[in-house]
């Protein structure tokens, strides 16, 4: 990954870096080439992410059957010829019950008025449901930005039932006063469409340079990626009501000395949070069994991301009821 200083926070921050830096020519831009930012939203589960993966060619946001476990509004960087699309990947909005809930519906929003273009994903596996028009109608309000609608999970469908989810797509649109740009069937997975959603996402984006480097594919730190993917690990199997208690910060990052150049070791010290002694049994499993699977699982993942040899030490820590405790909740990064 690369480590030139680039524009971070907000998708107008890093059009605001761009424009004060006079953005980062690649030598393809020329009259037409347009860059912007486009958003993913959708209920939990609604293949956002996967999506995002697809567009972007490398595994850098987490994913996972259980819903809500995106939590950072982690940008995949989509380069062309002829655009540079910058994925910003939300969480899903939903009806908050704690100050972690009500945090992650204001980051939902506010992303949404930043964009360019908003794509609502509505899985075609599931029926629209009253999740899709909360979501809809909350889209509506931000009314300048154009919107398309993706029928994603396509492979999971017959043609019948695809043809019934584009009519309920349509009418969700209508009652909600919204006009859809497109509506596309696409599946992720197989690949079904991923390059006809990013054209008609790059057809709704203003002209103008490059925002970023040639070659970036997120302006993440590395640290919040690798957090990601350690609590992705964790995460995998575990009881449905322990995602939401789960958080990873990293306490330290960096490579060890001494070591030949050939043969690079990433040292990775990080924490497992939870919010209750109850939970640490579960997450630690058995003498340990299971964190030393949730470990090796993580450090496959962070090396296939950052192409290094990595050494990671995990620790599993209490944080009581860190999800509505604000103090909490500033120390791991929301
Ligand atoms: N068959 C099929 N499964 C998919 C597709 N896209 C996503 N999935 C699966 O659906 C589940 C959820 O996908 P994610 O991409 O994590 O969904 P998300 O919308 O980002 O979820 P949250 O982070 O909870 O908001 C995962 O098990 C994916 O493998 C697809 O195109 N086809």
């Amino acid at each position: 990954m690369s480590k030139t200083p680039k524009p971070t926070g907000s998708p107008a921050a890093g059009r605001e870096a761009s424009a004060a830096s006079s953005s980062f020519p690649s030598g393809a831009e020329g009259a037409g080439f347009k860059s912007g930012f486009a958003c993913f939203v959708g209920r939990p589960n609604a293949g956002k992410s996967t999506l995002t993966n697809a567009l972007v060619g490398k595994k850098i946001v987490i994913t996972s059957s259980k819903p809500q476990t995106t939590r950072h509004a982690v940008r995949g960087i989509v380069h062309r010829p002829d655009a540079q699309l910058v994925l910003v990947d939300t969480p899903g909005l939903h009806k908050p019950r704690t100050l972690l809930g009500e945090r992650l519906n204001d980051l939902v929003k506010t992303t949404w008025a930043e964009v360019d273009v908003i794509a609502v994903c509505l899985p075609a596996s599931d029926k629209v449901g009253p999740g899709d028009r909360f979501l809809v109608s909350e889209a509506a309000k931000v009314a300048k930005t154009p919107k398309i609608a993706l029928a994603t999970k396509a492979d999971l469908v017959e043609p019948e039932r695809m043809i019934e989810h584009l009519a309920e797509i349509q009418a969700l649109g209508e009652s909600a006063g919204i006009q859809w740009a497109a509506i596309i069937p696409v599946s992720a997975t197989s690949g079904f469409q991923v390059e006809l959603v990013a054209d008609e996402l790059v057809k709704l984006l203003p002209e103008g340079f490059a925002l970023y480097p040639d070659g970036d594919i997120t302006d993440e730190p590395e640290e919040t990626l690798v957090a990601e993917l350690i609590r992705e690990a964790a995460l995998e199997g575990v009881r449905d009501e322990l995602p939401h208690s789960i958080a990873v910060t990293i306490d330290e990052m960096g490579l060890r000395e001494d070591r030949p150049k050939d043969k690079p070791l990433l040292d990775i010290y990080a924490n497992i949070f939870l919010e209750r002694d109850s939970q640490k049994g579960i997450v630690i499993g058995h003498k340990g069994a299971r964190l030393r699977e949730v470990g090796a699982a993580a450090r496959r993942q962070i090396e296939a991301l950052l192409g290094t040899p990595v050494y990671l030490d995990l620790h599993v820590k209490i944080a009581k009821n860190w999800q509505t405790d604000a103090k909490h909740l500033r120390k791991l990064g929301f």
